[in-house]
């Protein structure tokens, strides 16, 4: 048996449709602003991928570069004057930030409205109230996915693997909130392989090439290879792996690929967050983060 591909750009793509058709409804053409400091090569090249994706749908996206050397107090004063900017309806702080950042202060600076990573602890808090709010983009874009192939949520055995605030917490809370029955394993976790095998839907999110072998995996279960792995390969290239080993494909009966599969969800969901930020901030929408904080 060879699992079902859940390849990520046919998914993206209805996701971005209907971004783009709400963008084109609006009052003003929304704009998201992606804050970037320093020049990690990585980071600067999901960054320019996203701000090229905004165009096509119809949203203006700016990259904001600052020095690797910035101090804490100049980037929170850029994101203070993006906070008082009505011509920004959504700000995205590239993270990881340098060390000498100090990350939950520059999360906690960014209007609640604008917050389309949904990391500020207010989005944080209402997404585990199970109450409408701008919810981070990796977790929402898998959520996204499982609905378009068909896959169900509702009373399925969920073990995530990974705790990170950017998608093994978030995820948890969305699938919790969609009816599944939500374990949340990770590197201390006593005996992993007998935690993942009881998995209906097996979500892998812990940043380590391969961890997922075929013995750890129920035949027929559906796994989500969330990992970004840069793996040097042959002749000095490097290439991207997943969490999940390539056997897997034997035992799965649905796994999403990497490259193609999670990211290019990330990346349309960031947007659609955008134009759903925009509409809350032209007041067409009446629920979410806008709510609490006018
Ligand atoms: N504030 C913040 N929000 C984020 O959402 C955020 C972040 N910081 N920092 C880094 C991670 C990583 N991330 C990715 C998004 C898209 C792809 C993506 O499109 N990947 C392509 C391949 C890209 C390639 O080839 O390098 C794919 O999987 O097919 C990957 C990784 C967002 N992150």
């Amino acid at each position: 048996m060879t699992a079902r591909v859940l390849a990520g750009p046919p998914a993206a793509e209805v996701l971005l449709q209907d971004a783009a058709a709400r963008a084109s409804r609006l009052p003003a053409q929304p704009s998201l602003v992606i804050v970037r400091v320093g020049d990690d090569p990585a980071s600067v090249s999901y960054v320019r991928g996203k701000a090229r994706k905004a165009g096509e749908v119809g949203l203006r996206g700016t990259v904001h570069a600052l020095p690797e050397a910035t101090s804490q107090a100049d980037l929170l004063a850029v994101i203070d004057s993006l906070n008082r900017d009505d011509d920004v309806n959504g700000i995205l702080v590239q993270l990881p930030l340098p060390a000498h950042i100090a990350e939950m202060a520059v999360l906690h600076a960014i209007d609640p409205r604008k917050d389309v990573d949904g990391f500020h602890p207010l989005n944080v808090g209402e997404l585990w109230a199970a109450r409408p709010a701008l919810t981070p983009c990796t977790p929402a874009g898998i959520m996204f996915l499982l609905k378009h192939y068909g896959i169900a949520v509702a009373g399925v055995r969920a073990v995530i693997v990974g705790r990170s605030h950017l998608v093994g917490r978030p995820l948890a809370a969305l699938l919790l909130n969609a009816d599944a029955t939500v374990t949340v394993a990770h590197s201390r976790t006593h005996g992993l392989p007998s935690v993942t095998r009881e998995a209906d839907l097996l979500i892998a999110a812990a940043g380590c090439p391969g961890l997922i072998t075929p013995e750890m995996v129920k035949p027929g279960a559906t796994v989500i290879d969330v990992g970004i792995n840069r793996v040097p390969g042959a002749g000095g290239r490097s290439h991207l792996v997943g969490d999940v080993h390539p056997d897997v494909s034997g035992v799965a009966g649905a796994l999403t690929p990497v490259p193609g599969g999670v990211g290019p969800m990330t990346v349309a969901q960031l947007l659609a967050n955008t134009v759903r930020a925009a509409e809350l901030q032209h007041h067409l929408r009446s629920e979410g983060a806008g709510e609490l904080v006018r």
